[in-house]
């Protein structure tokens, strides 16, 4: 029986190393060390009537996105992966959006809208709204963390980076909505902090022309990380014997 003494780490049972087809080269993933990222999987993101549809963005990739989420998140808890969310969003006052001396209330195309149509004021990526929701068909299954975040990174000013290290989380598995902004900029941010990423592309959508998701993924596989699918993540985890 698994037993948490003082002093001691918790004993697990360790699965084996797995290798993960991506690019540019396949990457060797200890599951106990791997952590699967679901980031901003938001009705604000991923649903009609939500900020960025209401902004103007292309949210038809968000559906396939969301099936593909489904299958990474439940092939990860099946292999005793941590699954975490992110979920981005402020105070139903704004105050965490910041004013006008922050660059995010200048930048933030949530607050921009809601300023050019005052009839949206209030609704967007507010706590306690349908807009910050996560969608219904990603509920957090118990055992899941929730991460709140009021800017683009899930690494700045939350406690992401404590909760990996205190897991021994070496390696993150990135899914979510929007590739070129929420899922980058955390991306990058891992690489920094030392850990490993991998982003699969077919689990995220992007805000913005098509261009911009390739600038993504030559990012990402060129300079911060790696690149692999859905398929060849659950193909991978497959090789492991059942719990
Ligand atoms: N989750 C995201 O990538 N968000 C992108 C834009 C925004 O939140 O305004």
């Amino acid at each position: 029986m698994s037993q948490a003494r003082a002093g001691h780490a918790p004993e697990t049972t360790t699965r084996p190393a797995v290798t993960l087809p991506a690019r540019p080269e396949p990457l060797r993933l200890q599951p106990s060390e791997t952590a699967l990222i679901i980031v901003d999987m938001q009705n604000a993101y991923a649903s009609g009537g939500g900020y960025l549809d209401l902004a103007g963005f292309d949210i038809s990739g968000a559906a396939g996105a969301i099936a593909a989420i489904a299958k990474a998140a439940a092939v990860a808890r099946a292999a005793g992966m941590p699954v975490f969310y992110f979920q981005n969003g402020w105070d139903a006052g704004y105050a965490e959006a910041g004013g006008p001396g922050s660059p995010n209330w200048h930048k933030s195309n949530a607050l921009k809208t809601m300023r050019k149509r005052p009839e949206l004021e209030g609704r967007f990526l507010a706590k306690g709204g349908w807009d910050y929701a996560l969608v219904d068909a990603l509920a957090p299954q118990p055992g899941d963390f929730v991460v709140p975040k009021t800017r683009y990174s899930g690494f700045f000013n939350t406690n992401m980076d404590s909760m990996l290290r205190a897991r021994g989380i070496r390696n993150l598995v990135f899914t979510g909505i929007a590739t070129n902004v929420c899922v980058e900029s955390s991306l990058r941010d891992a690489f920094h902090l030392e850990y490993f990423p991998v982003m699969l592309e077919d689990a995220t959508h992007h805000a913005g022309p098509d261009y911009i998701r390739k600038a993504t993924v030559y990012n990402v596989e060129t300079f911060f990380g790696w690149v692999s699918t859905v398929a060849d993540f659950c193909g991978a985890l497959g090789q492991q014997p059942s719990a």
